[in-house]
């Protein structure tokens, strides 16, 4: 595989500064000229469908591995993502993140310092932003929506380490589409027992309790700081489900 940011745009190019494409899309608010825009759009979108299915399509078995895009190279996490992309590599997985700073990177890096492939999907955002140094292959959408499908699409598991808002997104639309069977279940792994049991605490003792939840939607998550349990449990799948 080639290094390249292929799919999609340069992020900053031919566009009003402080905008992404997703917002010109989504905003019903404003110029109505952008609405007769609309049934041309939906070639871009299918241009961006096209390129990821035919870039993924034979990445082998993949990994997703998500947390936050905002922590720096010195913070423990970071590190606890280069164990999770190198363990991966050395499984046999492809690694896949979001290609962007922080937990990503530390992932990417891992990953090619172990010899594995390492892929970035990149989003175009408001500012500036560029694929990180350890992506072997690279991606960047506009429209989140399908950068988001490619992730779930090409993963057989997620490892989410600790993360902000983003990384919640992630874990929740993949448990959402699991439990409405949109997508056959697969591992779903929470890197960082301090981080992650406040919410899984909250979720057993609000959602669960007022029956919002099911377990087995509990279940679908494993909580660990172990990073050998974590590519374990990404093999055994793959054991299980070919
Ligand atoms: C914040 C900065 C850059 C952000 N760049 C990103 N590039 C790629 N993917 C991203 C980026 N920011 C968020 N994501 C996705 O969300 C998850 C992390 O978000 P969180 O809010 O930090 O938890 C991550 O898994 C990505 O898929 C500054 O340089």
């Amino acid at each position: 595989m080639t290094r390249r940011t292929g799919a999609g745009p340069k992020p900053s190019a031919g566009r009003p500064p402080g905008s992404t494409t997703d917002q010109r899309l989504l905003d019903s608010r404003g110029d109505s000229n952008w609405v007769h825009t609309d049934p041309w759009r939906v070639l871009k979108i299918q241009a961006e469908f096209v390129e990821g299915f035919n870039d993924l399509a034979e990445i082998g078995p993949a990994i997703s591995v998500f947390g936050s895009a905002r922590i720096s190279a010195t913070h423990p996490a970071y590190a606890i993502g280069e164990k999770v992309g190198s363990g991966l590599a050395r499984a046999g997985f492809t690694v896949i993140t979001g290609g962007g700073p922080g937990a990503m990177e530390a992932a990417n890096k891992g990953a090619t310092e172990a010899g594995g492939e390492s892929i970035g999907l990149g989003i175009e955002l408001p500012w500036e932003v560029k694929l990180n140094d350890y992506v072997t292959f690279g991606l960047n959408f506009r429209y989140f929506f399908v950068r988001k499908m490619m992730f779930v699409k090409y993963s057989q598991g997620y490892i989410v380490l600790p993360g902000g808002l983003g990384t919640l997104d992630e874990l929740f639309e993949a448990m959402t589409l699991a439990q409405t069977l949109k997508i056959t279940q697969f591992p779903i792994v929470l890197m960082g027992v301090e981080h992650w049991s406040g919410l899984l605490d909250w979720m057993r003792g609000s959602m669960l309790e007022d029956a919002r939840i099911k377990q087995s939607d509990i279940d679908m998550l494993t909580l660990t700081d172990d990073v050998d349990e974590a590519v374990a449990l990404m093999v055994a799948a793959r054991e299980r489900h070919g």
